[in-house]
């Protein structure tokens, strides 16, 4: 049973002190805002929310594998139809992949439709001198570095709802209305094959799939099936004005749910036991996600766990690793045992890209393909050691062909991060450098059922 008290209200929240909120001067502003907030329509169906914790109690089980991505920041400006359909069209591509690799269903969720505030290290930025607020993302301030830009601005509030509606609505048309066909996503990918650099290295997992799907068409599978997909929206809940007010009883079952996306996460920054963010997502009912960074102990996973999911829920809790190509390896091990050992079945994704990030030698703050891909295969490594499922990834990325993360197919360097970076905080792998990774992980996943269809044989023998 969900915790049975009420959810708190905002003024309980605000007093165990949340982290990462912004400042409002004008708290009558505020109070409308909110008071408008609570009177618009909930963004998604708290029915739908039960369906991603099923699919999520799936994942955790080892019977599906979640894909997980889209920017760090969105922002107002980039809601526009092309932005939203080639960021969906990349998570669509890596999704047919994965696919056939793990023969596993994959679970689809957007870094999409709410993913507008930001949590920093620093609570401001310094430029030739001048101190303003850091910019907080979209749904807090603007990046202009103005004074009155980084003003955090309540008004933000109502614009992250309605940008998140229109990006929502485009996105539910697209994944029912036949963008997302199977047999249109896999010429996107040939395509990927013969026109990027390492794409050839891939060529043979594509023409299989292209096989394949001719077989499914040649026995007269119904084509519909392959018509539409299931997508999800995901984001960081941090802003508490905006989250308590989306906060909404469901009216089949009364119970409480975040209805600002399917799939809410609590970030590394706070995800502190006592902290309010924690006791605002315990009395909602949504998958919940908590990332877990280098200094993450298994005990705190574990207290985490239980604060969060005290009746071992499945599909509630999943644990979003980001420790760092260098330090997975050694701290994954044990967070992943204890919790195992204690008997809950948690779903496990690897972030690759918040435990990578560094400051190239111009400024810009990248990361690396290639330690992305280390990341991902020491998580890999580490769930086939202890056998557990290493259930998903979840990244950064956007659909475009900017130049914010060095390596990949097309060898960006660090001269060359200059030429398209346009992420208003982290960096995001491009089109390509997304389906590469696509490719790698579906090498991993295709390996490690070889391996295991092995061990049952030999078992059986
Ligand atoms: O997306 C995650 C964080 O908000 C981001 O990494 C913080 O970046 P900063 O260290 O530049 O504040
Ligand atoms: C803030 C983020 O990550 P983390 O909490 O892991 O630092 C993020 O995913 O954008
Ligand atoms: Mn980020």
């Amino acid at each position: 049973m969900l915790d049975a008290s009420p959810v708190p209200s905002l003024d309980e929240l605000h007093a165990l002190n949340p982290l990462q909120q912004p400042t409002y001067a004008d708290q009558g502003a505020l109070a409308d805002v909110i008071g408008k907030l609570r009177t618009l329509p909930p963004l998604v169906f708290a029915g739908e929310c039960d369906e991603l914790r099923a699919k999520m109690a799936s994942v955790a089980a080892g019977e599906a594998f979640l894909l997980q991505g889209g920017d760090c920041a969105e922002t107002f400006e980039g809601v526009t139809a092309d932005n939203i359909q080639n960021k969906l069209r990349t998570l669509l591509s890596m999704a047919v992949v994965l696919t056939y690799a793990a023969q596993v269903p994959i679970v689809k969720v957007g870094r999409m439709a709410g993913q507008y505030a930001k949590p920093r290290s620093s609570g401001s930025e310094t430029r030739d001198g001048v101190t303003l607020p850091a910019y907080r993302g979209d749904a807090v301030n603007g990046f202009a570095f103005s004074p009155a830009s980084r003003e955090p601005d309540p008004q933000r509030l109502l614009g992250v709802y309605n940008a998140s509606s229109a990006t929502l609505n485009l996105t539910r048309a697209f994944v029912t209305g036949g963008f997302a066909h199977l047999r249109r996503v896999h010429s996107w990918n040939a395509n990927f094959v013969l026109s990027s650099g390492a794409g050839v290295r891939y060529q043979d997992l594509a023409d299989e799939i292209d096989r394949a799907l001719a077989f499914m068409v040649a026995c007269g599978i119904d084509d519909d099936a392959f018509r539409t997909v299931d997508f999800y929206s995901s984001h960081e809940a941090l802003v508490m004005e905006y989250e308590h007010a989306l906060t909404r009883i469901d009216s089949r079952t009364r119970q409480p749910y975040g209805t600002s996306g399917h799939f809410l996460w609590i970030g590394e920054r706070t995800r502190q036991l006592d902290g309010a963010h924690v006791e605002l997502m315990r009395h909602i009912r949504n998958p919940l996600g908590v990332k877990l960074g280098p200094t993450t102990t298994a005990d705190t996973a574990l207290e985490l766990a239980d604060r969060l999911d005290p009746d071992h829920e499945p599909g509630r809790i999943t644990f979003i690793t980001r420790m760092g190509a260098g330090k997975v390896r050694d701290i994954l091990p044990e967070v992943v045992a204890k919790v195992t050992a204690s008997g809950r079945q948690v779903a496990w994704v690897c972030d690759p890209m918040h435990g990578n990030t560094f400051e190239a030698r111009n400024g810009y703050k990248t990361r690396a393909f290639s330690d992305v891909v280390e990341e991902l295969n020491g998580f890999f490594d580490v769930h086939e050691e202890l056998g557990t499922w290493p259930g998903g990834v979840h990244v950064e990325l956007t659909g475009d062909d900017v130049t914010e993360c060095v390596g990949g197919s097309d060898d960006l360097v660090e001269a060359d991060l200059v030429n398209r970076y346009e992420t208003l905080c982290d960096p995001r792998l491009n089109r390509n450098q997304s389906l590469e990774l696509a490719f790698l992980v579906a090498e991993r996943l295709t390996s490690g059922r070889i391996r295991r269809a092995k061990a049952v044989q030999a078992a059986a023998v």
